[in-house]
């Protein structure tokens, strides 16, 4: 039987859609991320993001809506996606192995009071848990967006947001709406401050 592009638009909707009703009901969550990320960006701090795979295209994605912009045009926003760089990223997992590729930028880069954003819809990836540990031994904020399954990093970071899907391509695609969310709340918010500021 071939694949219905038909039936797969409608399973898409149904499960995207019992999976925002549920984060309608737990916006609470996502606003504590905002308010972290906000309070982190008003002390002049810097938000780092990291992911496997399609979650580090959308860390990506995320870092360049807020130094470029996403619906106004304002002051770049401090965010940087680690594991861009091919000859670090290579580097490090050539001469230390792969679990540290995220672990030994945050260590390089991170400060205290910066945020690390962690994109992992298992949440059990080992690179990203060894990035959160550098990151609390460092003074950053953690914050992990995750599938709907319990997973270790939950031990670990400070803000846990498990977004209420099984499947990795529906979990991601729940991130990217949560992502260009706060970036909206986040730029709405620092264009205010420049405003204010004036
Ligand atoms: O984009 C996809 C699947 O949609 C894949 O590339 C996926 O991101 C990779 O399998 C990742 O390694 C999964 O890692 P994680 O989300 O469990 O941390
Ligand atoms: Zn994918």
């Amino acid at each position: 039987m071939t694949i219905s592009i038909n039936n797969l638009l409608q399973k898409r909707q149904e499960k995207l859609n019992v999976a925002i009703n549920q984060l309608i009901r737990d916006s609470e969550l996502l606003e504590s991320v905002a308010n972290t990320l906000i309070q982190s960006l008003c002390s002049n701090k810097k938000i780092l993001i990291c992911g496997n795979g399609g979650s580090a295209a959308q860390a990506q994605h995320m870092a360049g809506e807020l130094i470029g912009r996403f619906k106004k045009n304002r002051a770049p926003i401090a965010a940087l996606a680690l594991g861009t760089d091919m000859a670090t990223t290579t580097a490090i997992a050539n001469d230390f192995g792969y679990e540290e590729v995220f672990l030994r930028q945050v260590d390089a880069l991170g400060n205290d009071g910066d945020v690390l954003l962690i994109l992992s819809t298992s949440g059990n990836s080992p690179n990203v848990l060894a990035a959160v540990n550098t990151a609390r031994r460092k003074g950053l904020k953690t914050v992990a967006f995750t599938g709907k399954k319990p997973s270790k990093v939950e031990d670990l970071a400070d803000i846990v947001v498990r977004f209420p899907a099984e499947e990795t391509d529906v979990i991601q695609e729940l991130h990217l709406l949560a992502i260009h969310i706060l970036c909206e709340v986040v730029e709405e918010h620092l264009s205010k401050e420049v405003v204010d500021g004036q």
